[in-house]
C-alpha cells in the first residue's frame, strides 16, 4: 500500500457512484474513514461512519484525526427542492468546512457539478456540445447555475473561498460533469462532451489531494473530443493526465462507471 498521507482520509458520500470510482481506483493508495446516511450493503474495506453530514457532532467527530476530507455527500439531483438542497449541500458544506476548521485539517475536496454553469448552455447548444465548436469554460467565470442544486453547487464552491481567504484552508472545488453508470450514451451530445470515466475521476481526486495549490476551481471530465470545458487548469495546477474520451468508449461497463 503506498500510503501518500500520514493521517486518514474522510470522503463524505463515499458509497454513491463518484464515491466508488474514488475507491475503485485509488482504494489503496490512502488510508480511508467513510461517512455516509446509507450503512454499507457489505463488509466495508475501510473504517466506515455511518451519519448524516447534517449531523455537526458526527461530522466533527469524523474529522477529528483526517489530513484532508473529500466532501461528495449531498443531494445529486439536479432537481432537488431549495430545502434539500439548502440543508444537505449548502448547510452539509458548511458544516464540513467547519468541521475541518475545528480540527486543524488543512485540505478539503469539493464535489461541486456542471450544474453551477448551467446556464452558460442556454444560448450556445447544441453547438457547443460538438467537437468543431472551441467555446470553452476554464473555471475562472462567475456561475451562472441551471438550477437550485446548481446554485447550491456554486455555494459550495464560494464556500470555499470564504474559508480559504479566511482561514488558510486549501480548497478544490471539482466541477463534475457526469460519472453514471451505463454513460457516456452514443446519442447524447451533452453526454459524450461532459463524460467523467471512473478511473479519471480516481485520478483526478489522488491530484487534489497530492498537488500543491491554494484554492482551484477545475472541470472534471475526461479528454473528450467533444468538450466545452477546459482542461488546462487540472492540467496545470494539479497535474490531471486524463486517459479516457467518451469518443472511444467502447460500452465497458467497467470504464462507464460499474453495472
Ligand atoms: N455523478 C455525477 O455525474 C455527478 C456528481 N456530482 C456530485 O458528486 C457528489 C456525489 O454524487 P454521486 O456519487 O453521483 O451521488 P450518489 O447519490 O450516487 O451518492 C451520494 C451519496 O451521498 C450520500 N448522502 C446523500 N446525502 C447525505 C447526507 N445528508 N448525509 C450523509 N450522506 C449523504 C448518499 O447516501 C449516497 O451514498 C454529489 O455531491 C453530487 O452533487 C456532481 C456532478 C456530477
Ligand atoms: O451534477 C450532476 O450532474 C450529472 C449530469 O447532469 P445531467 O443533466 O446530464 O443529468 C447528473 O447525472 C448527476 O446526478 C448530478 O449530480
Amino acid at each position: 500500500m503506498t500510503t501518500r498521507m500520514d493521517e486518514p482520509v474522510l470522503l463524505t458520500g463515499a458509497s454513491g457512484r463518484v464515491g466508488q470510482a474514488i475507491l475503485g481506483g485509488i482504494g489503496d493508495d490512502y488510508t480511508w474513514r467513510l461517512f455516509d446516511r446509507e450503512p454499507p450493503t457489505d463488509d466495508p474495506d475501510h473504517e466506515f461512519v455511518v451519519a448524516d453530514i447534517t449531523d455537526e457532532t458526527a461530522v466533527r467527530e469524523a474529522a477529528s484525526d483526517v489530513g484532508a476530507i473529500v466532501h461528495l455527500a449531498g443531494d445529486p439531483r439536479p432537481e432537488a427542492p431549495w430545502e434539500s438542497v439548502l440543508r444537505n449541500n449548502i448547510d452539509g458544506t458548511r458544516t464540513v468546512l467547519d468541521a475541518a476548521l475545528a480540527a486543524g485539517v488543512d485540505r478539503v475536496v469539493f464535489a461541486s457539478s456542471n450544474h453551477a454553469v448551467g446556464h452558460y448552455e442556454t444560448d450556445r447548444k447544441p453547438d457547443l456540445y460538438r467537437s468543431d465548436d472551441d467555446f470553452r469554460l476554464d473555471g475562472t467565470e462567475r456561475p451562472r447555475p441551471g438550477n437550485l442544486y446548481g446554485v447550491s453547487k456554486a455555494a459550495g464552491e464560494t464556500l470555499g473561498r470564504y474559508y480559504h481567504d479566511e482561514h488558510g484552508l486549501t480548497f478544490a472545488a471539482v466541477r463534475i460533469g457526469n460519472l453514471t453508470a451505463g454513460h457516456p450514451p452514443i446519442d447524447y451530445e451533452r453526454g459524450q462532451a461532459m463524460w467523467l470515466s471512473p478511473r479519471d475521476c480516481a485520478h483526478l481526486i489522488d491530484r487534489c489531494l497530492s498537488a500543491d495549490y491554494d484554492y482551484e476551481v477545475v472541470y472534471g471530465i475526461s479528454d473528450n473530443d467533444r468538450k466545452y470545458y477546459s482542461l488546462a487548469r487540472a492540467k496545470d495546477a494539479l497535474g490531471y493526465e486524463p486517459r479516457d474520451n467518451s469518443a472511444e468508449w467502447d460500452g465497458d461497463e467497467k470504464l462507464s462507471g460499474g453495472s
